[in-house]
């Protein structure tokens, strides 16, 4: 079975093609890089295959269920999109374990080693909104993946870092795929793409317009 299947999906909003045509048959426990210029498509992509937006024509299949058909949103699967929104007046622990207790699947013990493991502090008491930017991106990196995802979708996952930070996030990332985590990212520094992806999909005004294969292991 593979991870995930786009057949013929395109989306048009207000009059305008953002996606068009898109057939995609990505493998499990590979990453896939998503290049392209801005407005190109990327995060609309990533909508689609997330459930949180409905194509205007074709199918997207995750692990094998068709959504808005057979499930509405795919199940085991983590997103990270552009601004991630948290409660800004808790702090980074109480906005992650609220998550945890409304998904019911993990306790206050993998939520305090999701957040160390992106170099946070889970005894911070400090609101969210005293946050940086940076700060803000590893607390949702640690969401990503407190729940041992099948699935990641990481658009712009190392926006905001510092070079230490891009690193540990680097490193994250070889771990979750390690142990069978399908993800897909998307990022305008050509040194995560290359350093990560065993595939490359290039996007222009909402077409793919081709793959590259980095490396096969
Ligand atoms: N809610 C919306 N309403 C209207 N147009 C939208 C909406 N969301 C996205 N678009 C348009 O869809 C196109 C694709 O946008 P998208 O955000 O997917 O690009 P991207 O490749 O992720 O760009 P970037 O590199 O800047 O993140 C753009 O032309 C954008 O203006």
């Amino acid at each position: 079975m593979k991870a995930v299947v786009l057949s013929n999906v395109s989306k048009t909003i207000k009059a305008r093609e953002v996606l068009r045509n898109i057939n995609l048959e990505l493998e499990k426990g590979k990453i896939y890089g998503f290049v392209g210029p801005n407005g190109s498509g990327k995060t609309m992509l990533f909508r689609v295959i997330s459930g949180l937006v409905k194509p205007s024509s074709g199918t997207v299949t995750v692990f094998g269920q068709t959504l808005h058909q057979d499930v509405s949103f795919p199940s085991d699967i983590a997103v990270l999109l552009e601004k991630p929104g948290f409660l800004e007046q808790y702090s980074g622990f109480d906005n992650l374990h609220f998550l945890a207790m409304i998904q019911n699947k993990i306790g206050k013990r993998e939520v305090e080693e999701a957040i160390e493991r992106v170099g946070l502090d889970p005894r911070d008491k400090r609101p969210v909104k005293a946050y940086s930017l940076g700060m803000r991106q590893r607390l949702a990196i640690a969401q990503c993946m407190m729940e041992k995802p099948q699935l990641m979708l990481l658009d712009e996952p190392m926006n905001g870092l510092d070079e230490k930070s891009v690193d540990q996030v680097y490193e994250i990332i070889r771990e979750e795929n390690e142990r069978g985590c399908t993800i897909l990212l998307t990022s305008h520094h050509k040194v995560d793409i290359e350093s990560l992806c065993h595939h490359v999909y290039s996007m222009n005004e909402g077409v793919i317009t081709g793959m590259t294969t980095l490396r096969s292991k």
